[in-house]
């Protein structure tokens, strides 16, 4: 039995007796081939907290994802956000539109960053600072902006706990000295965290069947990439569209992730992977457009500040695993990032060269 199989048990053998692969259909437009899918790791907070952390170490380092449930985020809280984001993207487009262009924050349609990225989809990006907040409320909802931002902070709060608790059960998997080391960066007065609400507007395939499951004909709702920042908790209405990039011996296959309206989704972002020296793997994924049903996601981007130094931690740094990133600021890597598209494995340029992995040995020994 792998070491992943008997670590993944509990929720493995709810899908399958004696694998760790699932056979489902892809979801890639360019092949509709039965092919062999992984199981994506589901984690529930109420488990005993040693098997939590253990799990959750395993999961960024083999997927970089994971399926969070018993989160203890209140339901309420959750459906009040939801809605603001419906009522919201139900406007008539020119009231949208007074929300934007993005700059990068505010409304956005179709376009994505700065360089010719685009994807069947509108969003809003905020910062999760509340007076950026209740600024931004007032081109948002001009109806009632205090219970627009009001929804938004009670939500961030929560998302952002929770993300602190992920982080601290990380470090402590990770046997890390300072083991709030990661959730110290989210929550610093200055971290540079976003929350992100999209909206996937059905798409009809007049080719394709009406539920929008047995078309073939998929469409990018957002094209993919690795999140930037150190962790990603993302939620979304009950319409499957999100996919992750999963490295197999097959070569790479993109994973159909089912939607789970009561959970939350995790993600390892690039600055984790940098801080923890590669063990965690940022993991590139996708939303597609593919229903007849609007899709709803929203996004929790725990980010450091921008004068923030991310460098991996000693701990990480061993004979076996060497250094492998160099140090940068956040702001540093967010003014790359805007200067690049997507689907850019950003990270690959903070990679040490052969010469300063060598030197970096050195001084370690
Ligand atoms: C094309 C771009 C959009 C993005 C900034 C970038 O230049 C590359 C990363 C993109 C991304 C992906 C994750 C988040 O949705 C996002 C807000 C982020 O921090 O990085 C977006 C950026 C964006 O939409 O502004
Ligand atoms: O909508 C989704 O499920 C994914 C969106 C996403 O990856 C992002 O906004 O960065
Ligand atoms: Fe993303």
């Amino acid at each position: 039995m792998s070491n992943t199989l008997k670590l993944f048990l509990p929720f493995e053998l709810k899908l399958l007796p004696s694998l760790n692969k699932m056979v489902v259909s892809s979801l890639n437009p360019v092949s509709n081939d039965k092919i062999l899918h992984p199981s994506i790791p589901v984690i529930d907070m109420s488990w005993r907290r040693d098997l939590v952390l253990n799990l959750m170490v395993r999961a960024c380092e083999e997927f970089g994802f994971f399926k969070l449930i018993n989160h203890g985020v209140p339901k309420g809280i959750i459906a009040n956000m939801e809605n603001e984001g419906k009522e919201f993207f139900s406007l008539p487009i020119d009231e949208k539109k007074k929300a934007g262009p993005p700059n990068p924050l505010g409304y956005g349609i179709r376009n994505i960053g700065r360089n010719g990225d685009t994807g069947e989809l509108e969003y809003l990006l905020l910062h999760t600072n509340p007076n950026s907040i209740s600024q931004r409320a007032r081109s948002i909802c001009k109806k009632d902006p205090s219970k627009f931002s009001g929804v938004l902070d009670e939500y961030v709060d929560a998302v952002k706990r929770l993300a602190c608790e992920i982080l601290d059960m990380l470090g402590e998997g990770l046997g890390v000295k300072d083991k709030w080391a990661f959730s110290r960066l989210l929550r610093d007065k200055d971290s540079d965290s976003l929350i992100r609400m999209n909206h996937y507007p059905p798409y009809h395939n007049t080719a394709g069947s009406k539920d929008g499951k047995g078309s073939n004909n998929c469409r990018i709702g957002f094209g993919e990439h690795s999140d930037p920042q150190i962790i990603s908790v993302l939620r979304s209405n009950d319409v499957e569209g999100l996919q992750i990039l999963s490295s197999s011996t097959n070569g790479d296959v993109w994973v159909p992730v089912v939607p789970d309206p009561s959970a939350f989704f995790v993600n390892v972002g690039d600055t984790l992977e940098a801080l923890t020296n590669g063990r965690f793997i940022s993991v590139r994924h996708r939303a597609m457009a593919n229903s007849y049903t609007s899709r709803y996601s929203m996004i929790y981007f725990g980010a450091p500040p921008l004068h923030e130094w991310i460098s991996p931690l000693p701990e990480m740094i061993t004979p076996s695993t060497p250094r492998r990133y160099k140090s940068f600021t956040w702001a540093e890597y967010k003014k790359i990032m805007y200067s690049l598209r997507l689907s850019h494995n950003r990270l690959s340029l903070f990679q040490m060269d052969d010469d300063e992995e060598r030197t970096d040995m050195i001084s370690w020994l």
